[in-house]
């Protein structure tokens, strides 16, 4: 079972100086809980390459993902359709503890692993017409510390904020309609990092 680390959660404050609401908690599971769950995951989710599209083209990335659902369901993502698997006894467990913390529901949960600083992921909103409009994405990290960067849409101010092992993040309300979120690439980063973001799905 997993623990929470700590209850005064800094979840008051919002990241974002306007147009939308970025909450930072902070490590959520212990050091010893956040391994575990880390290799466990490296282990057990069926990690693919993904393929995303840009400009018209079909590029597979180094780095991993896997979609996992509280059913089984076909969703669109970079203008592919896929289906998601049932989500792991692990990855409900996780869930649990997001929606505890967060005091939201979410239905599926994307994985992204990322081997190390080499892999990123460009700057992007996650407003997908599949997804709850204006719904909650929660984010929890594992392994590696990495820089996590916002930018808004027509000022182009930056914020950053280091994700910690173990930490939640909550992106909310109008932040994707008004900003787009980074994974920097980094050549000091030689560890592995998994990133879950719990969502809302609308399902068809
Ligand atoms: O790896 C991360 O922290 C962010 C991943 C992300 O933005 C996404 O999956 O949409
Ligand atoms: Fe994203």
């Amino acid at each position: 079972m997993l623990s929470l680390f700590d209850q005064n959660f800094n979840q008051e404050k919002n990241l974002l100086p306007y147009d939308g609401e970025v909450l930072y908690y902070g490590k959520i599971l212990s050091q010893a809980d956040a391994t575990h769950t880390f290799q466990h995951l490296m282990k057990t989710i069926e990690w693919q390459n993904d393929i995303v599209n840009i400009f018209g083209k079909e590029i597979i990335t180094k780095r991993k993902m896997a979609w996992y659902g509280t059913s089984v369901y076909d969703y669109t993502y970079s203008n592919i359709t896929r289906r998601s698997l049932l989500l792991t006894k692990e990855l409900q467990e996780l869930l649990g503890k997001v929606e505890e913390v967060s005091k939201e529901n979410y239905n599926s949960c994307l994985l992204n692993l990322y081997h190390d600083g080499s892999e990123g992921m460009g700057y992007h909103s996650d407003d997908e017409k599949d997804m709850k409009e204006f719904g909650t994405i929660a984010s929890l990290s594992l392994g590696a510390e990495r820089k996590f960067s916002f930018k808004h849409k027509e000022s182009k101010e930056r914020i950053d904020i280091l994700l910690e092992h173990g930490s939640l993040l909550l992106m909310k309300g109008e932040t994707q309609k008004y900003w787009k979120h980074a994974l920097p690439k980094s050549k000091k980063v030689i560890y592995p990092r998994i990133n879950l973001t719990f969502r809302s799905i609308h399902l068809k």
